[in-house]
């Protein structure tokens, strides 16, 4: 990855010789992870395997699909355009399964204990998939891991697992549902019904995500309301791009959390502050898409030197070949922190999280016993 304000190879070379010199300790690290899409998740092999598959039939040309899916570096329009390309290889709901199911068991290899994954439902007639079916397919991607006891759903079922003698370790897993921004009103209200309808599995809250060059912000206004008074919570992706009268709406509806927050004007920052609502940070994904210039002058320095509440998380870790341990060991080296602030950082994403004070409580516990060994991180239950 172009690592910073970095031009020559043997400054990079340094960047990621100290990067990795953190990321033992950083997968060790019991983390939450509160910003990351499903299909934005998916692992290239799995990817390269399902183009591979559509390939032999003669649906689509598997070298150049490979490609898009391999490249680097990618603009934020180019983002856009892979994941309509991911959308054709993981219209399945098998497949759709199977990628939630890696998905999962990927984040509980770097040691995240809580995680909100995220995805937009979607209809496909072609292959019988409607929004409901869609979620369903991805609990049942839930319901599939087997590396690790997932925890999901209501107090009741949480309560049956925990009251079991477990033998693998365990991961919290909560749903939100997005909205993508080229939704109509109607869609998105459909999205926010099906989210409530389906609070008891485990569907804690709404997104607003997607291409932000589309759609207007009142298109969304009704279904984020409908969802704030029937007791969701609310993520807004927001100033991804410059947009300031967005900007200015999405602060002033007061979101439960925003992800990004990278084109704010100054008075927009100076609201953000004021307000204290969560910023979810991207690192590797703002880096990558341009949408902030040079790492080492990310908002995040800003924000943590105005502790102000910020979520390391990684966005879309598959198309951005990154992890959760690789973020919090960027923003060691990038930030100048310590074990100390990133152990800081990890726990207290929990006061952030959108399911409820029982499921918080449980995740300080888990935080606290590892806190006791800090060096090492012995204990995972
Ligand atoms: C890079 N920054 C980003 N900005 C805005 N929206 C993004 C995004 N990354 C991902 N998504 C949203 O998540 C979808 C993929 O996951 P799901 O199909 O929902 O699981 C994308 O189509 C887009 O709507
Ligand atoms: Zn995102």
């Amino acid at each position: 990855m172009a690592a910073a304000a970095v031009d020559d190879g043997e400054t990079t070379a340094r960047f990621e010789a100290e990067v990795r010199s953190w990321l033992a300790w950083c997968r060790a690290l019991p983390k939450v992870e509160l910003h990351a899409h499903l299909n934005g998740s998916a692992r290239s092999s799995t990817l390269v395997e399902l183009a591979s598959g559509l390939g032999e039939k003669g649906l689509i040309n598997f070298p150049e699909v490979q490609a898009i899916l391999l490249k680097g570096d990618r603009s934020l329009a180019e983002c856009f355009k892979l994941f309509d390309l991911i959308h054709l290889l993981t219209t399945d709901h098998n497949i759709i399964t199977r990628i939630t199911k890696e998905v999962i068991e990927d984040f509980a290899a770097e040691n995240v204990i809580y995680l909100e994954l995220r995805t937009t439902p979607k209809c496909n007639a072609s292959v019988g998939m409607t929004k409901r079916s869609y979620v369903e397919a991805v609990l049942a991607g839930l319901k599939a891991v087997e590396a690790v006891q997932v925890i999901s759903g209501s107090q009741e079922n949480h309560k049956k697992v925990l009251g079991t003698t477990l033998s693998r370790p365990i991961i919290y897993v909560q749903l939100l549902l997005s909205i993508d921004r080229r939704e109509s009103t109607e869609a998105a209200i459909d999205t926010v019904q099906l989210a409530l309808d389906m609070r008891n599995c485990g569907v804690v809250g709404i997104d607003l995500s997607g291409n932000p060059w589309v759609g207007d912000w009142n298109t969304f206004v009704p279904a984020l309301k409908l969802a704030r008074e029937k007791g969701l919570r609310i993520t807004l992706h927001c100033g991804e791009v410059p947009n300031p009268t967005e900007v200015q709406n999405m602060l002033l509806f007061q979101p439960e959390r925003i992800g990004h927050a990278c084109c704010l004007e100054e008075s927009e920052w100076t609201s953000l502050l004021h307000s204290s609502i969560p910023v979810e940070v991207c690192l590797t994904s703002n880096m990558r898409t341009e949408t902030v210039p040079v790492l080492q002058d990310h908002h995040f320095a800003s924000l943590y030197k105005s502790k102000h509440p910020i979520v390391i998380c990684t966005d879309d870790p598959g198309i951005f070949a990154t992890d959760i341990t690789r973020e919090y060991a960027l923003a060691a080296v990038c930030f100048g922190l310590k074990k100390a602030n990133l152990q800081f950082l990890a726990q207290n994403a929990v006061r952030h999280i959108f399911a409820d004070d029982k499921v918080q409580a449980e995740l300080q516990k888990i935080f606290d016993a590892a806190a006791i060994n800090p060096h090492e991180f012995t204990h995972r239950p």
